[in-house]
């Protein structure tokens, strides 16, 4: 039986940076973020119907959404959020579970999946335990302004749109503290993975 890691956090928490480690570890990651890119190409599904919804403007002139237009709008207004995740999460979700059975079905004995709403999206019914990447939120806060170059109010909005840390940290089967080193944080996954006889 092939375990199912959920690794999540917070906007800009460090989970993309702790998924890389994985790589180390030779386990596989299905990775939502890019998912979420792939599903926007022009010509997919959602990429026209999120035109429909929100109209030429959230285009670049080569016609690929122009993505932080799109996060000024959604990441503002909730109900332009739950309008773009209504079309947008359903054909996530479908590839997440596509390539998870992928792996699976190829003899991996462990599979992670790389979700940052993974307990908003209630993915947490289909992983067997739980990885949440934390920091405290005055760290949250620098490490996104200085990654998107936004405002304090732009950054705490975002913050805003996801279940609090404190939240997330509750509810995982194990935590890893970013606030120190990159290093530090993998020694901590690596001490967490060997305890579950992972590696
Ligand atoms: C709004 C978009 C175009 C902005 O693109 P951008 O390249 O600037 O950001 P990116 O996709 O790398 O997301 C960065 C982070 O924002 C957070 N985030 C993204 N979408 C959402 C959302 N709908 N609600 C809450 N947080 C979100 C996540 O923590 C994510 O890791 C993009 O985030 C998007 O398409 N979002 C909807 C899909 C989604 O929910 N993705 C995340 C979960 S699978
Ligand atoms: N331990 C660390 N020390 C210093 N900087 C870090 C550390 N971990 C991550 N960062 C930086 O903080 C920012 C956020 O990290 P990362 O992109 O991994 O977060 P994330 O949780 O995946 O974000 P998102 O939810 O937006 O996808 C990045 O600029 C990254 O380089």
């Amino acid at each position: 039986m092939a375990i199912v890691i959920g690794l999540t956090g917070s906007i800009a928490t460090g989970k993309s940076t702790v998924s890389r480690m994985f790589e180390d570890f030779h386990i596989p990651v299905v990775d939502a973020d890019k998912i979420a890119r792939e599903v926007v190409y022009p010509g997919e599904k959602a990429y026209e119907s999120i035109v429909e919804a929100f109209g030429e403007s959230i285009l670049l002139p080569d016609k690929e959404l122009d993505r932080p237009a799109l996060g000024s709008i959604i990441f503002a207004d909730e109900l332009k959020r739950k309008l773009l995740n209504s079309i947008i999460h359903p054909a996530i979700r479908e590839r997440i579970f596509q390539q998870k059975d992928a792996h699976i079905k190829a003899g991996e004995r462990c599979v992670v999946l790389d979700i940052p709403l993974l307990f908003e999206g209630n993915y947490s019914k289909v992983v067997d335990r739980t990885i949440v990447v934390s920091v405290d939120e005055s760290v949250q806060l620098e490490r996104l302004m200085l990654r998107n170059q936004l405002t304090e109010e732009e950054a705490r909005e975002r913050i805003e749109s996801q279940l609090s840390i404190t939240e997330k940290t509750k509810l995982a089967s194990a935590v890893i503290d970013n606030n120190g080193t990159i290093a530090e944080s993998r020694e901590q996954l690596e001490k967490i993975l060997k305890s579950w006889n992972i590696c």
